[in-house]
């Protein structure tokens, strides 16, 4: 049975189905792609090699199908027979017309293949870069290959490899080349080859390890020889030259100025001292503001007298010397050091001073050299004229204590001591007081009391000390104070005129019991209650201060406890 045709909706349907599996994506390996890429190449190699062929042909033919017009035109010629002259000389022409077009021929041949010779050195080197260039320019480039590539055999094996990495670079993807950095010659910094630290010259040869600088002439320097030399015996031949020059005269003076600058040099070096090292005498103003900062000593009003460095130096009646280096005292306490000089002009004194410090001793040194130098109260009437001294303390503790203090030297230089607090018997305190006592240690409140009582009598007393006045003030016993003091007589009271300044008028009748009031107080602050009190009573007081001002002492511990104050609001849990 024959085959029947297909009919024409078959042929559609066939062609449509055809279409669409064309238009479908057809997956192609690496492989298959460059195989395709090759053979397509191939095909449109081949294609302009035929065309080229054909246009090398069309040329050649060129030429041949021309003479025939030369041989047509030689009979027209002949047939004329007359200008054969002309005709020759247009055929040498036409020859000689040739011939030109043979060798500018020629000279384009030789110059193209001198081209393309140069092209395909340069192709060579820039093959690298051109892979990087742009796809479009790297067809350009296959095309032009290619052209070269059928000019010679021997380029067709070069373009081969170069249209096969152009292929593979347009459909497997351009190889990244390095890019070089190239030397900067622009840049000011010269460039070695080398790293500076590969040179190791500088270890193994000392020659190297001092360079020798660039030298030229002028300047008094001599090329070729070490700066440094020459300038050194320069130097040395001009000392050498005035040393000569110098006359004995000069000499003489050189001498005795080096003399006198050494001896300033000494002297220097010997002021300089630390105040330890120096004599009393030595000690200038400069040394004595050194030893106040040593000891954290500040002074205010007036003339201060200066401190003591030592017992020694303190100018005490021997007996009391003796009595402290007995006590065992070897050196003074920072505020003994500058209120016992103080007490010792019978001047007023304010001292403030941590608890401990040693106030006790500096009140009452200066007290018992005053009192050593009296004659002893042997005689009723003197004793009954009271004491020479009141030290009142805010309580009966601190009380205690500076009698205890007072004590340790009355026992030694025979001075009696009572004290007055409360909680002892009164008529006790006034039978002691009666048989006669040069100090009376006492608070404010039983004082007050037992001069109320007639117990005791303040007539002969010339020295008052207020210990911790603050707290005594505090403790609400400015009245009772104010009272006391109204008890001593007036008539030994300095008098607030500048008379007062000057340390003889204080001293006047020092080493009787006629001698001026001296008060001192002593005080852990200087609130403005102590100023008024200190304003009521005291003369022209010098203030010690110990420790720096404002500042807490170094021997008060202070603490801050922080606590949550509870409010009871009736709520009592049980
Ligand atoms: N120069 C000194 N050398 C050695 N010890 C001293 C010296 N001066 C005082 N003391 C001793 O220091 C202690 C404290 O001295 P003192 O009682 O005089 O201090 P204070 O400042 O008066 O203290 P408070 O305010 O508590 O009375 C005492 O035991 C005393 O013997």
């Amino acid at each position: 049975m024959a085959a029947e045709p297909p009919s024409l909706e078959e042929l559609l349907e066939k062609k449509k189905q055809e279409e669409n599996e064309l238009a479908k994506p057809k997956f192609l390996s690496k492989a298959e792609r460059a195989a395709l890429a090759l053979k397509r190449r191939e095909e449109e190699v081949a294609k302009m090699r035929e065309a080229q062929k054909q246009a090398e042909e069309a040329r050649k033919n060129w030429g041949r199908e021309e003479k025939p017009v030369d041989d047509r035109r030689d009979r027209d010629h002949g047939r004329g027979g007359v200008d054969r002259a002309d005709r020759d000389r247009a055929t040498d022409r036409d020859r000689e017309r040739e011939r030109d077009r043979d060798r500018r021929r020629d000279r384009r041949d030789r110059s193209r293949s001198r081209d393309r010779r140069r092209s395909r050195s340069r192709d060579r080197d820039g093959r690298r870069r051109d892979r990087s260039r742009s796809r479009d320019r790297g067809d350009r480039r296959d095309r032009r290959d290619d052209r070269k590539r059928n000019e010679g055999e021997s380029d067709v094996e070069d373009d081969t490899g170069k249209m096969a990495d152009a292929v593979k670079d347009r459909y497997l993807g351009k190889q990244k080349e390095k890019k070089k950095r190239g030397r900067r010659l622009h840049e000011k910094k010269f460039v070695f080859d080398w790293d500076a630290g590969e040179d190791t010259s500088q270890d193994y040869n000392k020659l190297y390890q001092s360079r020798h600088e660039i030298q030229f002439y002028g300047r008094g320097s001599v090329a070729g020889m070490d700066v440094n030399t020459q300038k050194k015996e320069k130097n040395s031949f001009y000392q050498e030259m005035m040393e000569a020059r110098r006359t004995a005269g000069e000499k003489e003076q050189e001498k005795n100025r080096l003399e006198k600058e050494m001896k300033k040099e000494k002297k220097v070096a010997h002021d300089d001292r630390h105040w330890r090292m120096k004599q009393l005498h030595e000690m200038t103003d400069r040394d004595w503001r050194i030893f106040r900062e040593d000891f954290n000593i500040s002074i205010k009003g007036g003339k201060v007298p200066r401190p003591l460095r030592n017992w020694e130096e303190a100018g005490f009646p021997q007996e009391v010397y003796q009595a402290v280096r007995e006590i065992g005292y070897l050196e003074p306490t920072p505020i003994q050091r500058q209120a016992i000089p103080i007490g010792l002009q019978n001047r007023d004194v304010i001292g403030v001073a941590e608890t401990g410090s040693g106030k006790t001793a500096a009140f009452l040194l200066p007290l018992l050299v005053w009192i050593t130098s009296l004659p002893k109260m042997e005689r009723q009437e003197h004793r009954d004229n009271g004491p020479y001294a009141i030290i009142m303390a805010p309580t009966r503790e601190l009380a205690q204590q500076i009698e205890e203090e007072t004590n340790k030297f009355g026992k030694l230089l025979g001075i009696k001591t009572v004290s007055v607090i409360g909680g002892a018997s009164r008529e006790e305190q006034g039978m002691k007081l009666r048989m006669g006592v040069e100090v009376v240690i006492a608070t404010p409140g039983r004082l007050l009391d037992v001069l109320e009582n007639r117990y005791l009598l303040l007539n002969q007393c010339s020295y008052v000390i207020l210990d911790e006045a603050d707290r005594m003030l505090d403790m609400g016993f400015e009245p009772d104070v104010q009272k006391v003091l109204e008890y001593l007589p007036s008539s030994n009271q300095k008098k607030d005129t500048d008379e007062f300044d000057d340390e003889a008028a204080l001293m006047k009748g020092f080493e009787t019991r006629e001698k001026y009031r001296q008060t001192v107080m002593f005080t852990a602050t200087m609130s403005p209650a102590i100023e008024r009190l200190a304003r009521q009573y005291l003369r022209r007081p010098a203030v010690v201060h110990i420790g720096s001002v404002g500042k807490p002492t170094e021997r008060v511990e202070q603490v801050c406890i922080f606590s949550i104050e509870v409010r009871d609001h009736g709520m009592k849990t049980r």
